[in-house]
């Protein structure tokens, strides 16, 4: 359990100072993490367990805590020492109560005075003797989802008034849930059973995915260290993030515009499905963002990609009004369909953000408007489950651009199993519905005249 000196707890600790400190996001940063650490499969394994899990569950660990500790006066780093504590001691069976406590006790030596180790030591001591304040207090249906299933107040306020009490409570709960890295299969080198043989051959858990035909699921091992990704066979993508490559249809010689294409997934998926001839024009913001699509397109082995840092909110003053047949706009969102992946998110972003982002949305929106050809398509996608950002963008986008239809095509693109969920020309995926990512997906027509 010893890296560089250094426990796998302390290591957690570390990564929730710094996402509570820095705002650094915690799935970067526990990445960095366990390379840094050279963390190997078991470590790598608990590391993220516990740092998610403590991250996932923190207002409740908080509540938790509440009788026990006077959160104004104590130092940051031993709230977060005790929330990953009580995490271990509450939501992890495998862990003896004992271990928890005197791993926490040396990680309070080392970096704090006799004071802290003994006020660690009280605390959890207290806690183990004592017992957690029940949920069962809380009788206000809003705040006792809050605080069970750790989502800010105001998400799930948002939530209930949106979907209702049942989906909103769904939705939290399997939040809380580990997400399954899955990938997309490169159709243009290979097949799904290919694939599947391969991974199993090196070792892999895999399984076909039951939402997409092209997609798989990996129940152990980490499919980027395959010699099948290496080869270039597939891309790790969410579940739902490939529905989008369905929903654009694009085939043959077409053109694509993918104007916030960074790093790649759609683009890639897109490029899969087009000819040699056809062209996918992939713009980010950064040309770091746009390093990594052409990355991907390299490992791919596609050569019908091609990618220019730009703002696309300029879009027209560099493409030809009508030029493509298809765009996509995947645009930037507050992300909370991914809180499985991304925890930190929950507690960072605001109900502003919400807003600001909805205008920058339609802002892209309006900017690609004019560049579809007549008859063509424009999707807009986003991985969150606000109102604000999907419907509500996309139903101001059609009464802004009379030129545009809703397109009903969207659902004859759809897996099987996700048919039933299209409504109309939009589809809006919950994490509970598959367990993959929440997400939204319009798909407009552009008139023929
Ligand atoms: C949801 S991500 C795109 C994910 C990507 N489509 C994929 O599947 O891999 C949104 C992207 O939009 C980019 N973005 C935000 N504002 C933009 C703008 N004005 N112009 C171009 N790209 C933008 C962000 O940098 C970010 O990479």
């Amino acid at each position: 359990m010893k890296n560089n000196n250094k426990t796998v707890r302390e290591i957690a600790l570390e990564v929730l100072d710094s996402v509570e400190k820095n705002q650094s996001y915690s799935n970067l940063l526990l990445n960095n993490m366990i390379t840094k650490h050279k963390l190997s499969g078991l470590d790598a394994a608990l590391l993220t367990e516990l740092a998610y899990g403590t991250i996932q569950r923190k207002m409740t660990l908080d509540y938790y805590l509440s009788p026990f500790v006077k959160f104004q006066k104590t130092q940051g780093w031993i709230i977060n020492l005790l929330r990953l504590s009580l995490y271990q001691l509450v939501f992890l069976d495998k862990i003896p109560d004992h271990a928890v406590i005197f791993e926490a006790v040396e990680i309070a030596k080392k970096r704090g005075h006799k004071g802290n180790t003994s006020m660690v030591n009280g605390v959890l001591r207290n806690v183990q003797r004592k017992g957690v304040p029940s949920l069962d207090e809380i009788k206000e249906p809003a705040e006792r989802i809050s605080i069970e299933t750790s989502h800010p107040r105001w998400i799930v306020e948002r939530w209930l008034e949106q979907y209702g009490y049942d989906k909103t409570l769904e939705m939290c709960k399997m939040n809380l849930l580990a997400s399954v890295q899955t990938a997309r299969v490169n159709i243009r080198k290979t097949s799904r059973n290919e694939v599947i043989s391969l991974l199993r051959e090196e070792g892999f858990e895999v399984e076909p995915s039951v939402v997409t035909p092209d997609g798989i699921k990996a129940l152990r091992g980490n499919l980027t260290h395959s010699e099948a990704f290496k080869a270039g066979f597939f891309t790790i993508q969410d579940e739902s993030s490939m529905l989008v490559g369905y929903a654009i249809g694009a085939e043959g010689d077409e053109q694509v515009l993918d104007a916030c294409a960074a790093p790649g997934g759609k683009s890639t998926h897109i490029a899969e499905r087009l000819s040699e001839k056809g062209r996918v024009i992939s713009l980010d913001l950064h040309e770091h963002k746009v390093k990594l699509i052409k990355d991907q397109a390299e490992r791919l082995g596609l050569s019908n990609i091609r990618t220019r840092a730009y703002n696309s909110k300029n879009v027209q003053e560099i493409f030809g009004l009508g030029q493509f047949n298809r765009i996509l706009i995947d645009a930037p969102c507050s992300g909370l369909g991914v809180m499985r992946r991304k925890p930190d998110i929950k507690y960072t972003k605001t109900q502003e953000d919400i807003t600001s982002l909805s205008g920058i949305q339609s802002e892209l929106l309006d900017a690609a408007a004019p560049l579809v050809a007549r008859g063509g398509t424009l999707v807009y996608s986003t991985c969150t489950v606000d109102k604000e950002e999907n419907d509500n963008v996309a139903l101001s986008f059609l009464k802004n651009h009379p030129d545009y239809e809703e397109d009903y095509s969207l659902k004859d693109r759809m897996p099987d199993p996700v048919k039933p969920l299209v409504n109309g020309n939009m589809l809006q995926v919950f994490p509970q519905d598959f367990g993959s990512d929440g997400f939204f997906i319009a798909c407009f027509k552009r008139k023929v005249k």
